[in-house]
Formats: structure tokens, sequence, C-alpha cells
């Protein structure tokens, strides 16, 4: 779905970006993790074709289906394949709405770039349907609402909303949780995967927390000044970290750490093997919810002995 292939960004003679390349399956979700100033922003924004002008990128981008090669593409068409081919969900909502446009006409809006002709209502229906689908609260009310009315976590939903507006082929997410507490956090991923899953939409997912690409890929890739530097499959990078940097990424982490109640979550190695999910599921690293209500929630099956909570359903049929 995406091919990535020894893409370069360049700041004049400075690279920043070097010789990265990957490719991301229709449905398949990959991790994209690496410290600061590692270069993750820039090859997601690369891909989209949205670097600042002082930037340069080469190498090669293609999505399938698109006859054109993206890097170096003219302006005209990488709108065209924006927000309907690829979109991008980034860290900052607030920076990435208008703050002076009410919800629902952002929405419509960015269903209709792709949608010219159609009937305003029947946009306005979709925009709606699109934010009852991220589970916009009081969704009457709150499509009515400006930007800043709204809580981040609820931000988000609306980025997301169109984002997904017009079904792309990829997703990119930037970040897209960082801001939010752990709750808020997960019920944001959960949207995503849910997203992705009914688009069958290939999913690159940048993030500094190992914990939330143990919870949403399958396969990460670790970047390290500006190049990637280790890839595989999420369990084994993660529990057989073959590069210097990755280890010391996962040391750092708090994928070994004890919850507020002293219960063991998330030891790499104890990822469960993907067959031994229980349907529907995903292993949860962290799970930030109460006693309480992690006592309402249905027995999984192949809860670990040592609680509960490590298990929540996201989509799927659980
Ligand atoms: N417009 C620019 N001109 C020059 N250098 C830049 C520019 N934008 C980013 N850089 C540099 O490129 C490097 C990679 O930046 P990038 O934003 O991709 O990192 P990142 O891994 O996404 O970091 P973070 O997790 O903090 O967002 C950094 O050293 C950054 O300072």
């Amino acid at each position: 779905m995406l091919a990535v292939d020894r893409l370069g960004v360049r700041a004049g003679e400075l690279d920043l970006v070097t010789e990265v390349s990957f490719t991301v399956s229709a449905g398949e979700r990959v991790g994209l993790i690496g410290e600061s100033g590692s270069g993750k922003s820039l090859t997601a924004t690369a891909l989209l074709g949205l670097l600042p002008e002082e930037l340069t990128a080469s190498g090669s981008v293609r999505v399938a289906g698109v006859e054109h090669e993206l890097v170096g593409a003219p302006e005209r068409l990488l709108t065209k394949l924006r927000g309907s081919r690829l979109a991008m969900v980034f860290q900052e909502p607030m920076t990435a709405l208008n703050p002076a446009m009410r919800v629902i006409d952002q929405v419509a809006e960015a269903r209709e770039v792709h949608h010219p002709g159609r009937d305003r209502v029947l946009v306005e229906a979709d925009a709606l349907r699109l934010l009852e689908q991220v589970r916009l609260p009081e969704v009457a009310t709150l499509a009515r609402a400006y930007p800043h009315q709204l809580s981040g976590g609820q931000r988000q939903r609306v980025l997301l909303a169109m984002a997904l507006a017009n079904d792309p082929d990829v997703l990119v997410c930037d970040e897209p949780t960082t801001a939010l507490d752990v709750t808020v956090q997960a019920q944001l991923l959960e949207l995503i995967l849910a997203g992705v899953a009914e688009r069958g939409a290939a999913l690159l997912f940048i993030t500094h927390d190992l914990a939330v690409v143990a919870t949403v890929c399958e396969r990460v890739l670790v970047m390290y000044g500006g190049r990637v530097v280790e890839a595989g499959p999420v369990r084994e990078v993660l529990t057989e970290p073959r590069h210097h940097y990755t280890r010391g990424l996962l040391d750092a982490s708090d994928l070994e750490s004890t919850d507020e109640h002293g219960r063991l979550h998330a030891i790499p190695g104890t990822v469960p093997a993907a067959g031994e999910f229980p349907s529907g599921c995903v292993f949860r690293t962290r799970c930030g919810r109460a006693d309480e209500q992690c006592a309402d929630l249905p027995p999984w099956t192949g809860v670990p002995d040592h609680g509960h909570a490590c298990w929540h359903p996201v989509g799927g049929d659980s």
C-alpha cells in the first residue's frame, strides 16, 4: 500500500533523514519510534509532501494505485492525494484545526474537498456521521462548537474524523495521543484502530511511547540519527532488541512497571503471540483504569494471573 525507498530529507548540505526504506501493507499497523530529533516527523511530513520549503526530499514514496511518484510531485497532485489517499493526524490539534470555524464545518470541508458538487445537506450529514463514528460526546451540541470549547481528547477525535473523512488508504499518526491522559489516550487508540480496520487502511504510527507501540502495532521501525537502525515484528524488537539504541530505549521505558495497584503490567517477553490473543483484543501494556472499573469488564479468556486489567477489547467481537 505504502512503499518508501531510500527517503532522504536535507537542509542544504545537512542530511536530516537518510535512506529510510519501508513498506506498510493494506491493513498493517507499523510503528515508528525513536528519540526526539531522530527524524520521525520529517519522515512523516515528507511522505505527505508537507516539508517546509527550506528542506528537500529525495528517494521514492509510492502509494498503491497511484501512478505517480510522490517525492517531487507537483503540489496540485499532492493536494488531490492528501486526505483522499493519504491522511495524517498530528500531535497538537489546536494548530491543525481552524479556531474560527465550527467543528462540523471543518469536517464537512475535509469531506467536500474530495466530493465537489455534493449537496451541502448530504455533506453535513456525512460530517455528523463521522463525528458519531469517533464517538464525539453530545455530538449534536459539540459538532456546532468551536475547537476551543472542546477538550484535548475531543479535538483529537475531530481531527481523526477529518483524517478518515475520505477513507484514506494510508493513515499517518504523529504522536496523536502524547498530550492526553492515559484513559483518554486508550479511547483514541481504540478509535484509530477501529477506523483503519474498517477501511483496511495502512497505519504508520509515530510515537516515543513503547507501551503505545506494543498496543497498536504489529511491526516497528526504530529511528536514530535520521536512519532506521532496527526494524521487525514488535514482539521481537521489544523482547530481543539488536541495536544498542533500542536496548537503551527499552531500559528507559516504563514497560516493566507496576501500576498504581501494584500489579505488574507489560513485561517484555510476556507479550503473547498473535494466536494467543483473545479474539478481538489487543495487548494493553498499561491499564490506567481503577480497580472498580476493571471489575466491570467481562472476564476475558487468557487473563494473566496478576489481574484482569491487562486485556481490553479493541474493536473486534469481544
Ligand atoms: N526546518 C528545519 N530546518 C532544519 N532542521 C530541521 C528542520 N526541521 C527539523 N529539523 C531537524 O531535523 C531533525 C529531525 O526532526 P524531527 O522533527 O523529524 O524529529 P522527531 O524524531 O520527530 O522528534 P520529536 O519526537 O521531538 O518530534 C531534528 O534535529 C530537527 O532539529
